[in-house]
């Protein structure tokens, strides 16, 4: 039999497959030794390219870190997909260090999540492989993992998904994040006598919010609001060339809430706390060390300003201001060059607060515009303050039989919060906290008739004009580490 006649024959067939083969060989020794192999490197990419078959899916890769820095992307996709764990996810990794308040919740390696974005579909995979960058001949290399999640999505929706998903899952991931922040305290550790002061922190667990703080609403509000206003207006800062700080100065007798004020602007903002004490400074470049340690969001606090270190006064004349120099290294003009010019480099969402008890007796270079942004009068017990604490330490949110005594004795009492919140603390039941008040309340009244008749005694016998003021408000110094959660103290 012979085979048909259109068909070639075996013999033929191999003959052109090996002239075909030879060409093929020829051709290819030919390109190895005319093009270059980068080229060709590019070349064989570029068909691979042109003749693979097309997915209509792109998956977004991403690492771990960015070089020696960590990549946002992936710590804000790492909270953001614990808070869509379906019942589907199998594996989960949990820990907790004794510092968090909370369980910390990871996915495991290989989880998927699925999740859906203005109706687009967005698959993740979380991905951990062993990292390339290993040595081979190292017989012990050290166990290095490559973590990366991947996202993947239909190719259509690329823009919206780098322009408008990306940006929601940070923003989402910022706000868990500052949610579960456990605020840092720092002061002074002065032990360290050789290298200086150093910042020490401890957990910052004061319980003082805007809600329970016994302040005239109206001055609450405005202070809230202007702290909202700080938060929100970062391009503004940026646009007008101001560092991205802001400054208040609370002044107004003891106990009546300055230190608690800045524990309920910590809470609110969810800013640490640095707890600057002037007087455990010796020298002005110990003083930009430490303020060059502080983080971004936080609040440095310089408590008594008027007393916790001998500042030089800017009103002597420059003889005194010599002496006192050297006296004291650190001054105040360098204190308040720190503040302005290092920030203004370095430095976001920073508050600067200054609290004193005597207003007055502050240098000017601290009280004139521009250096504090807002002056907070923290004032003796007020009608309102008073409601507040009897709402908090009482619970009492209507009225009580007392209340009309207690605001007509308020009107000439000069009490502070703090000491209108022992009194309250006193009695188990409100009754008797009331009354304690009211005692109280009488008390200081009487006291201050007779203040007022010595007063006027003082005034005929010596002249001292401002004897009453100077009784009613004068007090011991104290230490100035009171911000960290306590409870009232016991005023005189
Ligand atoms: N305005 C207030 N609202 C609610 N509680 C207050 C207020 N003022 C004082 N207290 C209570 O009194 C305690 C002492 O107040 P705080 O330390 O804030 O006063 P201060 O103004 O900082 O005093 P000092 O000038 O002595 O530092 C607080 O722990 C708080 O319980
Ligand atoms: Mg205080």
């Amino acid at each position: 039999m012979f085979p048909p006649r259109d068909m070639p024959s075996p013999s033929s067939l191999f003959s052109a497959y090996a002239s075909m083969a030879a060409s093929m060989m020829l051709v290819r020794s030919m390109a190895n030794e005319l093009i270059p192999h980068p080229i060709r490197g590019y070349i064989v990419s570029t068909l691979r390219f042109y003749f693979k078959a097309h997915s209509p899916k792109l998956t977004l890769v991403i690492e771990e870190n960015n070089g020696m820095s960590r990549n946002q992307v992936y710590d804000a996709a790492e909270i953001y997909l614990c808070t869509k764990i379906s019942p589907n996810t199998e594996r989960l990794k949990i820990c907790k260090s004794p510092k968090e308040k909370n369980l910390t919740i990871r996915l495991e390696k290989g989880e998927k999540i699925v999740d859906t974005y203005e109706g687009v579909e967005l698959r993740w995979r979380y991905v951990c492989a062993e990292s390339e960058k290993n040595n081979p001949n190292d017989p012990y290399p050290p166990r290095s993992e490559k973590r990366y999640f991947e996202l993947t999505f239909h190719k259509v929706h690329k823009e919206k998904i780098l322009n408008s998903y990306v940006p929601f899952f940070l923003e989402k991931a910022k706000a868990i994040k500052d949610e579960e922040r456990v605020l840092k305290m720092y002061t002074l550790n002065t032990s360290h006598c050789y290298n200086g002061v150093k910042w020490e922190s401890i957990n910052l667990e004061h319980p003082a919010t805007f809600e329970t703080l016994a302040m005239e609403p109206d001055l609450k509000y405005a202070v809230i609001e202007d702290l909202n206003r700080f938060l929100r207006r970062k391009e503004f800062y940026k646009r007008v060339g101001r560092a991205w700080k802001r400054g208040y100065l609370l002044y107004g007798p003891p106990g009546t809430g300055k230190s608690s004020l800045v524990a309920a602007m910590a809470n609110h903002l969810k800013f640490d706390v640095y707890d600057l004490q002037l007087a455990n400074i010796l020298r002005d470049s110990d003083l930009r060390k430490l303020l060059l340690a502080t983080g971004n969001r936080s609040i440095l606090v310089i408590e008594d300003i008027d007393c916790s270190v001998e500042i030089p006064d800017r009103r002597h004349g420059d003889g005194r201001k010599q002496h006192d120099a050297q006296l004291a290294q650190l001054t105040l003009s360098g204190l308040l060059n720190f503040i302005d010019g290092l920030w203004s480099s370095c430095g976001d969402e920073r508050i600067i607060v200054f609290t004193t008890n005597h207003k007055d007796r502050l240098d000017p270079a601290l009280l004139r515009p521009g250096r504090m942004d807002m002056h907070i009068h923290m004032s003796y017990c007020t009608t309102h303050g008073f409601k507040q604490l009897a709402s908090t330490y009482l619970g009492i949110r209507g009225h009580h039989q007392l209340f009309g005594e207690i605001e007509g004795l308020l009107e000439t009492a000069q009490v502070t919060p703090a000491q209108v919140a022992e009194e309250l603390m006193k009695g188990e039941h409100a009754d008797i906290a009331l009354q304690e008040l009211t005692k109280l309340l009488k008390r200081k009244n009487l006291e201050a008739d007779e203040g007022e008749a010595d007063a006027d005694a003082a005034e005929k016998n010596t002249g001292i004009r401002d004897a009453k003021r100077q009784k009613l408000e004068n007090k011991p110094r104290k230490s100035l580490r009171n911000i960290r959660g306590r409870g009232n103290r016991r005023r005189r």
